[in-house]
């Protein structure tokens, strides 16, 4: 079922939660709403699920207006799935009853047979007879996932999903969801802050901020070219290093960049990826010193004072053998994927 917003703006009294938010999400595609707290994800969410109508604009279901105030359909008739960041599953039902409460409209006979297939499906026959109580965070949003899919909605709206999870049970749940959402082909949004959740979950991430998009792609397309300093930061944090256009490019202590658009004199961030920074012997490339090393396993978190920056260059890379803190040292940086944008864009 394809999903779209159309120039959707959303006011509460003085408060624009969104502004002209425009948005198409094709048939069985996986999208992924992130931003900051605030931002309004939450927001474009409750009006996909019809539980908010919009002060502006439109949203279509499979083509069809459901968002306007002579044709407004509800959210239990919208054939929209849900999945919230408690779960919100009923404390006195069963997992088995949970499950079936989101299967009205099926005989008694069949909907326990749906709902028993899918709880088995996330792994938890074992459990259909307990009370949410009894069960781990995990198995609670298993089971709400369970409920939320049983149905087979066209579109699955899931609001931070894996957020009350801890790091390692949010990866596993994280993938299982990702695999279940491929199987039933549901049109599905994802809410999270979490710029890793959206790329392991998702076909297209929209970055958002203050009500509106910043930009829409593959998590790789905002990875490698985000369209603004907010974006990129978004995503990988930098070295900004400060200065001046001159001439089409940023001087600045670890070289020169250039800046193609921007105005003669504006002042420019130059933003360098820690993993993009390489060690070689001291006499090579650029003279730096390790002010700190902390190993961390897989990499290094390596801090690296560079003659004429106020702040060490910070790198993420494997320091194989003994180099020491206080230690010279050359760097080479990529300088093709360094990234310069206007200061103040963010
Ligand atoms: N019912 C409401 N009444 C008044 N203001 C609201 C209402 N719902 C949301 N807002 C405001 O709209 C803005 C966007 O909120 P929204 O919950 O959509 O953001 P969000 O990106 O989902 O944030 P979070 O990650 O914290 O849930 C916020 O400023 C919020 O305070």
């Amino acid at each position: 079922m394809s999903l779209a917003f159309e120039g959707v703006t959303q006011r509460f009294g003085e408060v624009t939660a969104l502004e002209d938010v425009s948005l198409s999400v094709a048939p069985g595609e996986i999208v992924a709403l992130l931003g900051q707290s605030g931002c309004g994800k939450t927001t474009l969410l409750r009006l996909a699920a019809g539980v908010e109508r919009p002060s502006a604009g439109k949203v279509l279901l499979e083509g069809r207006e459901v968002s306007a105030p002579e044709d407004f359909v509800e959210p239990e008739q919208r054939g929209v799935g849900l999945v919230f960041q408690d779960y919100a599953l009923f404390p006195h039902l069963t997992v088995r009853e949970n499950v079936r409460f989101g299967l009205r409209g099926y005989d008694a006979a069949s909907a326990d047979a749906t709902a028993l297939r899918a709880i088995a499906r996330v792994g938890l026959a074992d459990l259909a007879d307990s009370y949410p109580h009894m069960l781990s965070g995990g198995e609670q949003q298993r089971v709400a996932l369970a409920r939320a899919v049983a149905p087979r909605p066209g579109v699955l709206l899931m609001d931070e999903p894996f957020s009350n999870l801890d790091r390692r049970l949010r990866d596993v749940v994280r993938d299982e969801t990702a695999a279940l959402l491929e199987e039933t082909g549901a049109t599905s949004i994802i809410v999270t802050h979490d710029p890793e959740d959206a790329m392991r979950i998702a076909d297209r991430i929209v970055l958002m901020r203050a009500g509106r998009i910043v930009q829409i792609g593959s998590g790789e397309e905002l990875y490698r070219r985000p369209v603004s300093l907010f974006a990129a930061r978004f995503f990988c944090d930098f070295s900004e290093i400060a200065g001046i256009v001159r001439r089409g490019a940023v001087d600045t202590p670890i070289g020169s960049f250039p800046a193609p658009g921007l105005a003669e004199g504006s002042q420019a961030v130059v933003c360098v990826r820690p993993h993009l920074i390489r060690l070689v012997p001291k006499g090579y490339h650029l003279p730096a010193r390790i002010v700190t090393r902390r190993f961390l396993g897989e990499v290094d978190h390596v801090l690296l004072a560079v003659d004429g920056l106020d702040k060490p260059l910070v790198a993420r890379i494997s320091l194989l053998g003994s180099i020491r803190e206080g230690e010279e040292v050359g760097i080479d940086i990529a300088t093709d994927e360094v990234l310069v944008f206007p200061a103040g864009d963010t």
